[in-house]
This record gives structure tokens, C-alpha cells and sequence, in this order.
């Protein structure tokens, strides 16, 4: 700690990931812990991803943050508890051929410097918070030498975006909404991975990389206070979908799968307009949109079982 020239670095790539059955709506904001079950595919990390480089040096008097070479504040209380969270975790780090040596008592004293970057549009609906916080703790977690599973670093990237939990893992992931009030049981769990069902073919076509008018959070809370249709949701469709999408996963059903998600879907955006004021996530691309679901419906139609399934959010059709 004497040496005041060195600089300690680690960088981390994270996938987005795109739900099948979705996360709408908080029980507790604070901890983000949801009010249904969700599961979702990650993305292959070759295509929409975030790298996250993140930095420690006694030379650095305070934490600071560039997300697509913009500075931006940490103060914010998502960014705050991650750090928290990991430096309480942090262990003693040596690296004796750069002659870096920190205990882990110190640190509570040492500042980090992150910059990260998505390679594709930022808070426009593609979940760049959910890449964005997943690579922010992977990243920290491994600069500090945290001993902490992926699982367990599922439970503080959810405290930056609740779909972040989920991009911890590969292949398909479910995020138990958990019981506990402190949140300890709200992780993710990875249902299958990668190879699984190698022969799904994910599709996702921004319609627009404009950001979005309603951000995830205001909507979801507006939704919690609001809709009625949400509640129903949360307690009588998510827990029996989820078990059959389990079900679905587990044995390549691509007719139920399809069936399910888009389903599950149209109900996300039914819940969104069921909303006070109403959110149309779909609202400036919908003509276009339109046309793409109607072209999938009558294709799907057109065969025994369904051949596509299509997962609309904000601006993307999955
Ligand atoms: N790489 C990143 N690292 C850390 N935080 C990020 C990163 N990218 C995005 N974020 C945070 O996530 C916020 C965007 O989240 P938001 O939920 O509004 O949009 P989204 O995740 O892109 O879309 P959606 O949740 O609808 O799929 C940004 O304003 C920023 O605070
Ligand atoms: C529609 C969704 O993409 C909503 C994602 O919401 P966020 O995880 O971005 O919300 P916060 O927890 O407030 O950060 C559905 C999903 O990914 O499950």
C-alpha cells in the first residue's frame, strides 16, 4: 500500500438477456425483490453484451463510473449498494509480481474507477441494466477476490436491476422471486444451459434504439400501485406458467414454448395499458410491429405446431 503508482485491473464480459416469462413489478424497491417468478434466455456474449473494465489504485480519491464514455454519478442508490455489497465481501488480494498487496480490511478505503460499454443502444428496451449491473459485480467481484458463487452474486447484481440476476448465468435462467423479507432467497438459478437447446435460433430486431419514454422501474412501480390485472398475474397465471414453461425448456417444446412466451407477452403489455396513466411500450413502432405479429401469427397458423415466437418489449421484437 506504500507504492502509490500501480493500478490493479480486471475486465468482464455479460450477455443481455431477454424474458419468456416476465418480471413486472416490485414487492420491495429498495431490495428489488419481484412479485412473480421469471425466466429468460441469455443472449450468446458474441452478440449483445456489455464489457465492464473496472479499476483500483491508491492513486484514486473517490469511485467514478464512464458508461459509453460519458462520466456518471454513482451516487445513485442501485450503484451504491452493489459496490456496498461487494466490498463487504472483498478479500485480501496479492499480486506479487506487480507488488500489489491489499488486506481485506482495506477495502472500505480504496476507490474503483468502472468504465463500461454495450455494444448495443443503451436503456432502449434490449435490458442494458441487466448486462450493465451483472458485468458491474462479476467485474468487482473478481477485482476485490469475493469467494461469493454466481448465485450469491445473482442476489447484489438484482439490487442493481432486478433482471440483472439473471445474466450471471448462461442458457436458461429462472429468478425465484423468494419469500424472505431481507431477500436472501430472491436468486437466480440456471435452468439448463447453453447447449441445451442449441437449435433455438434467437432473432432480435430493434425497431427503434430510441430511449424509452417509460423507464422499467417507473412503469413496474406505476403498474404495483395501479393495475389490477397485475395482481391477478403475479398470483393466479405466472406460478402455473412458470412450471409449464419449466416443463417446456426441460423438454425442447418449441409448440409450448412459443405458446407460453408470447402469451406471457401480450398479458406484460395488457398489464402496461391496464396501468394508470397507461404505458404503450409498443405505442411510435407499433405499426411496424404489427405487421411483423400478424406475418408470425400466419405462419404459425400455417403449420401444425407453431414455428416462431415472438417476445415483444419496448423497441425489440425477440
Ligand atoms: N453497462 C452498464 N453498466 C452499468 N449500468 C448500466 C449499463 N447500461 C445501462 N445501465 C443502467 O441501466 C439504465 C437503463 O435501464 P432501463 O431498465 O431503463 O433500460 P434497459 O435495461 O435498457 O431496458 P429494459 O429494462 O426495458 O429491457 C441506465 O440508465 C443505466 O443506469
Ligand atoms: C420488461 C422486463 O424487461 C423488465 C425488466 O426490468 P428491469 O430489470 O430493468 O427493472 P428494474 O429492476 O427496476 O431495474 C422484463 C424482464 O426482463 O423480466
Amino acid at each position: 500500500m506504500e507504492e502509490k503508482t500501480w493500478v490493479r485491473m480486471v475486465t468482464a464480459q455479460t450477455p443481455t438477456n431477454i424474458a419468456v416469462i416476465k418480471y413486472w413489478g416490485k414487492r420491495d424497491e429498495t431490495l428489488i425483490l419481484p412479485v412473480n417468478d421469471s425466466i429468460s434466455v441469455t443472449l450468446d456474449p458474441a452478440h449483445l453484451c456489455t464489457t465492464t473494465t473496472v479499476a483500483v489504485s491508491p492513486g484514486f480519491d473517490q469511485d467514478r463510473m464512464w458508461l459509453n464514455g460519458k462520466e456518471i454519478s454513482l451516487s445513485g442508490g442501485r450503484y451504491q449498494n452493489c459496490l456496498r455489497e461487494i466490498r463487504a465481501r472483498a478479500c485480501d488480494v496479492q499480486d506479487e509480481e506487480k507488488g500489489i498487496k491489499i488486506a481485506k480490511k482495506d477495502w472500505e478505503k480504496m476507490h474503483v474507477h468502472v468504465a463500461s460499454y454495450n455494444n448495443f443502444p443503451t436503456a432502449a428496451g434490449l435490458a442494458s441494466s441487466a448486462a450493465g449491473f451483472a458485468c458491474l459485480v462479476f467485474a468487482l467481484a473478481k477485482l476485490m477476490n469475493a469467494k461469493e458463487d454466481n448465485s450469491e452474486l445473482s442476489a447484489i447484481a438484482r439490487q442493481g436491476s432486478g433482471s440483472a440476476c439473471r445474466s450471471l448465468f448462461g442458457g436458461f435462467v429462472k429468478w425465484n422471486m423468494g419469500k424472505a423479507e431481507d431477500g436472501s432467497d430472491s436468486l437466480a438459478v440456471q435452468l439448463v444451459d447453453e447447449k441445451h437447446w442449441d437449435e433455438l435460433v434467437i432473432i432480435i430486431a430493434v425497431v427503434s434504439s430510441r430511449q424509452k419514454e417509460t423507464s422499467s422501474t417507473t412503469g413496474m412501480r406505476d403498474s404495483v400501485e395501479t393495475s389490477l390485472l397485475l395482481e391477478h398475474r403475479a398470483k393466479e397465471v405466472v406460478p402455473k406458467r412458470t412450471k409449464q414453461m419449466e416443463e417446456a425448456i426441460k423438454n425442447r417444446d418449441f409448440g409450448s414454448f412459443a405458446q407460453l412466451a408470447c402469451a406471457d407477452s401480450n398479458q406484460f403489455h395488457a398489464v402496461c395499458l391496464d396501468t394508470c396513466p397507461p404505458i404503450f411500450y409498443m405505442n411510435d413502432t407499433s405499426h411496424r410491429q404489427v405487421k411483423i405479429i400478424s406475418c408470425v401469427e400466419k405462419w404459425n397458423r400455417s403449420e401444425e405446431t407453431p414455428q416462431v415466437c415472438l417476445t415483444p418489449h419496448s423497441r425489440s421484437l425477440t
